[in-house]
Formats: C-alpha cells, structure tokens, sequence
C-alpha cells in the first residue's frame, strides 16, 4: 500500500484542481545514518498534457531489434500468468554497482575512437569492459568494409556478452586535408625538404615528397609566400612555387605527416578561410557515408566542421525520413571559427555536442582552446545539450604507457567542468597502449568526481528554464526538484521511467550526487543515453501503473544483487509526471 500527495494539474488551467493528503509517511535524515519512519512510499504526483499519456497507453512495450539485446546480462522472472518481465543491464555497469555500490559508479561516459589498434573484437571486448561507452567510427580513415566489420563487432560483443556500447559515427568533411599517404602510415618530413602538394591524382606509391589535397581549388587559393600548416602545427611548410595543379612547398618545422592530415593556410598572420566557407559541410562522400550510417543503425552521427544551425537541421530531417526508427542522434563538432560565432542556434538545433580541440586549435590560438571548451560544455549544460570533450587527452599515450601529469590535469578539468563524455582519438585508434589510456580516462573520472561529492560543491550553475511546453515545463521542475531533494535527502539512487530518454536527461543536466537509473523500453534509447552524465541505462518492459513498475523493478534488481532493501531512492517518471520518495521494500 503506498501513501501519497497527490496533486493533480490539468492542462487546460493552471491552477490545480485536486489536491488531496492521504497520511504522507514522514522520512528523517540525521546526518549519515538515514531511518525511514512509518510507511516507506511518499508520492507527489503532477498530472500533466493527456496526449503524452495516451501515447503512453499505445506503446507500453517497445522493442526494438536494433542492436543489443544484452542476453547474458538479463535476467527473467514471472509476472503474473503471461507477462515476462526482464531487465536489461550492461555488464559493466552491474559489476561496477555490486563492487562499489552506489556512490562510486562513474558518471563520466568515455568515448573510443576504434582503428587498427582497437579493432578486433577480443580488442574491443577488453575495452567494454574497461568502461568504453561509445565506440566511435571516423570515416576520414579506412573502407567502409572495415567499418561494417567494427560495427558488427561491437553489435556482437553488444549481443554475446551484454554489453550496451554506442556506436558513433564521425564525418570526413569537406574541410582541405591531405590525401592517405598512399598507404603509408606516416611519413617524415625534414627541416628545408621542398614538397609538392598537389591536386592531381595518383595511383600509389606516390613520387617521393609528395602530397595530395582533397581540394580541386587548393593550387588556386593558396600564395607563394604563404604558411601550410599540417594538423595546426604540427609540420609546418612555407609555399615557394605554384605549377599548375602542384605546389612546391619549403619545410620550416619539421615532423611527421599523417595520414589524411588537416590543412591550414595562412597569409600575413591570418588563417585564409575564404574558400573553405564555401565547401559544403556534409559533402557527397559524406551524404553516401551518412546513408551508410543510417542502414546501420548507427546512434550518432557527429557532423565535422559544422558551420551553421541549418545543416543540423536538414541532416536531422533527413534521418527522420529515412531511418528506421528515426533516432539517430545528430552531433555538432565545434571545430571550426564558423562554428563558434553560431555557437547557441547550432548546439539548439543538435542533440549534442563535441569539443573537437583538434581542428578547433587549428583554427583559432591555442590559448583561447580551453576557455571556448568551459564555454561549450556550460551552454550545453543550460541548453540540455549532452557534450564531448575531445582530442589530446592523453596524445603521449599513444606512444608512452603513462600519461604526462599535465594530460592528467587536462582531463581532470573536463571532468570538473562535468562535460558528459570524454573521447579518446589516437590513443585508442592507433596508439600502443588503448586500454591503459582507456583506465587512466576512467580513474581519473571517479576520483574528481567522488572528491567534488566529497567537497559537496553543488556549483551554482544557473540552469535557465529551457521547456517549450507547459507540460515540458512540469517535466523539468520534476527533475530539477527531485535531482535536489536527493541532495538533500542524500538518497542512493535516482530512478526514472522514461520513454524516449527526455526526463532522465534533464535529471541528467542537474549532475546530482547520486546515480540516475533510466529505465527505458527501447533498446537503442538505452544506448543513446550511454553518452549523458550519470546516466546507468536499462532496458526494461512496464506499464503506466507506477506502483507496479516500482514493484517489478525493485525484485528485478534486487534479483540481481544491484539494489537490497532499505536503500533509498526518488523516482520519476514521464507518463504519471510523478516524485515518490521511498525506501526500496
Ligand atoms: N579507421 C582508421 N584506420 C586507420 N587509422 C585510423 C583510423 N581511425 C583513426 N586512425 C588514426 O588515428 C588518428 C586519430 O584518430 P582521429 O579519428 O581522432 O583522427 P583525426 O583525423 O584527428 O580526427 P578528425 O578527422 O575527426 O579531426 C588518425 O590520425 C589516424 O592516424
Ligand atoms: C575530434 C576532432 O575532429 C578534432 O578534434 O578535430
Ligand atoms: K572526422
Ligand atoms: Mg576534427
């Protein structure tokens, strides 16, 4: 029996129209030792819109078979004569939970950009479960065969071993960038070597010293005298001589060159970007690449070099109408100075967003990187924007198996600043030692996050009011309520019942102590909200009778070992717009 507030709100006024108390248990806090008093279950209740409901009612169950069905980790009881119950976890997030219980899960979600190093499946295994929660695919490097083949890896690891992992896919773009090297891995160019960048085509091995560009206009755009810079500095080169489609470039900083490397140029101090604002962010390549995507049910696709809120916007339409279930999350990388003046309309217009610093520091002085990061990551706080912290993490990994402390110290700023993911490029693409990098990612998370609790900042971050509805109004106070009662309170977990993931993320956006459990129907919601803070996705079939669910999910996870009696928690749902607070039975 649950004992309840209950206020119902309709959607017509706003003012409530039924309020009734029916013996409200009472819960006592004292400091650390917390003692539920008389009944366990207090309820408010927010009835909201009808129409959100009634779709409820139609789609109690949603399943879909795109991807992980997390066979190993589920676990099946009875309910009542004919309904299944099951509950999906990933076998990270169980083990994590039953070794550290509650508090000390990792919030921060960590990203692994696959390539040689990483993609065989015993590879990719050992990343699961070293906490990979994304693996991301960039289509600037390798076939399109080698990508199928790392998504159905990563679908089977999904399968076979009850992972939950993400796939994201990053566009090449239409930004100037050498060729592949014809083959070779690197190459090395020295101080006062002449090269040719070029616009012809050639069938490998290219001629010695020599360089394709991408980009039919390159012999056109650039001018003796200018400065050529290899991934924003990293080679850099001095143009003496244009021949017709060749330029004959002086090497001033030596280094070496990788494969399908960014190109800059820059004339009497200034990047020229004149030309490069007239390529089309999502190029044909690019458009094959996305239908590609789509076809495989990939979760996100991050757009490179987005330059404007309207190719979000028409990728996204796009999408809606050609994929399965029209879910694939659209990614805006900020990298470029285009990107930065239209910062707000494009993260608005995203599902998310990524610091790619790489290309980014390229663009603009390096001294301004980290303040554009702090103000990317708090926008799409505000904005309810999921966001990517990416690039260099821990670029001396991919050579050393230890980090520099000064890499330690950049990804413990990340963490601090609470971007939701981190992302890992070279260092797990082709770098020695993918795994280790994979660790130090983790460690460090759990330490800065476990000493802010510790420190018990609860930053005054200003969260404006960012719903376009009532309803979606009732939604967030819900969130942004409960995400502070279980400060308050100090309960163990927050759980949600969410449909297509929008309350758990606004749960999310408040960074509360504790962890949030999103309950969701659908499989590829589940693996979506794998990128957002704090987040532990299930996947998990329920009614719109909350007391079930709450009942149903409790002898699940405790099945499991994942909860036990006496915990406290708050739950949340979007079909009842409901606060309980309760000790689990
Ligand atoms: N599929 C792949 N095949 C071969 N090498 C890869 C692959 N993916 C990544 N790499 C290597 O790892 C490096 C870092 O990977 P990452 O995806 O971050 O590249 P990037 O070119 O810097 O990124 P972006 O083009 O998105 O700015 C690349 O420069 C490349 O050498
Ligand atoms: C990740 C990426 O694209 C960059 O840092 O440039
Ligand atoms: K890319
Ligand atoms: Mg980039």
């Amino acid at each position: 029996m649950s004992h309840a507030i209950n206020f119902f709100v309709s959607s017509s006024s706003r003012s409530p129209s039924n309020f009734t108390i029916s013996r409200p248990s009472v819960f006592v806090s004292t400091g650390s030792l917390r003692l539920p008093v008389n009944k366990s279950l207090r309820t408010l209740v927010v009835k909201a819109s009808t129409s959100d409901l009634d779709e409820w009612q139609t789609s109690k169950v949603l399943v879909t078979d795109n991807g992980s069905g997390g066979v190993l980790s589920s676990v099946t009881q009875e309910y009542g004569s004919n309904n299944v119950a099951s509950i999906e976890v990933d076998t990270v997030t169980e083990s994590e939970l039953k070794e550290n219980g509650f508090r000390s899960t990792r919030r921060t979600k960590l990203i692994c950009t696959i390539g040689p190093a990483t993609c065989g499946f015993e590879q990719l295994e050992a990343l699961a479960v070293e906490g990979m929660n994304v693996a991301r695919i960039n289509m600037c490097h390798g076939t399109r065969e080698w990508h199928q083949m790392v998504i159905e890896r990563v679908r089977r690891l999904n399968e076979e071993k009850g992972f939950a992992v993400a796939i994201m896919m990053d566009t090449e773009g239409s930004e100037i960038h050498m060729g592949d090297l014809g083959g070779a891995s690197s190459a090395k160019a020295e101080d006062g070597e002449i090269w040719n960048f070029t616009v012809r085509a050639f069938d490998p091995p290219l001629p010695e010293r020599t360089i394709t560009v991408n980009y039919d206009g390159f012999a056109e755009d650039v001018k003796v005298g200018d400065d050529l810079l290899v991934d924003g500095g990293m080679v850099r080169f001095e143009v003496i001589e244009k021949i017709g489609p060749d330029v004959k470039c002086l090497c001033t900083d030596p280094g070496l060159l990788l494969p399908r490397a960014n190109l800059t140029f820059w004339r009497d101090g200034k990047l020229v970007r004149e030309r490069n604002a007239m390529l089309p962010t999502i190029s044909s390549k690019d458009w094959l690449d996305i239908d590609f995507g789509i076809a495989e049910g990939v979760d996100f696709i991050a757009v490179s070099f987005v330059k404007s809120a309207e190719v979000i916007k028409h990728l996204k339409s796009y999408i809606k109408a050609r994929a399965r279930d029209g879910d694939i999350a659209v990614i805006a990388k900020i990298e470029s100075i285009d990107s930065l003046r239209n910062l707000e309309e494009i993260i608005q217009a995203s599902d998310g967003a990524m610091v790619a610093r790489g290309d980014l520091g390229a663009q603009i002085p390096l001294e301004q990187v980290p303040s554009e990061q702090q103000k990317i990551v708090q926008l799409c706080r505000q904005l309810n924007r999921p966001v990517i912290v990416a690039s260099q993490l821990l670029e001396s990994m991919i050579e050393y198996p230890i980090p520099t402390r000064a890499e330690v110290a950049d990804v413990s700023e990340a963490v601090r600043q609470r971007g939701d993911a981190l992302m890992l490029s070279g260092e797990s693409a082709m770098g020695q030692f993918p795994e280790k990098a994979l660790t130090v990612l983790r460690n460090v998370s759990l330490r800065i996050e476990r000493r802010w609790r510790e420190q018990k900042r609860h930053e005054v971050i200003e969260l404006p009011s960012i719903a376009s509805s009532f309803s979606d109004s009732i939604s967030e106070e819900i969130c942004n309520s409960a995400a502070k009662m279980a400060n308050n309170l100090e309960v163990d977990a927050l759980f949600v019942y969410t449909k297509n993931g929008h309350m758990a993320s606004l749960l999310s956006r408040c960074r509360p102590d504790c962890p949030i459990f999103a309950f969701t129907t659908a499989t590829s919601v589940r693996r979506r909200l794998n990128l957002q803070w704090g987040l532990m996705p299930f996947r998990l079939n329920y009614s719109d009778d909350m007391e079930s669910n709450l009942n149903k999910t409790f002898s699940l996870l405790k099945a499991r070992g994942m909860i036990k009696s006496g915990d406290l928690i708050i739950a949340v749902s979007d079909m009842l717009q409901s606060i309980q607070v309760m000790n689990v039975p």
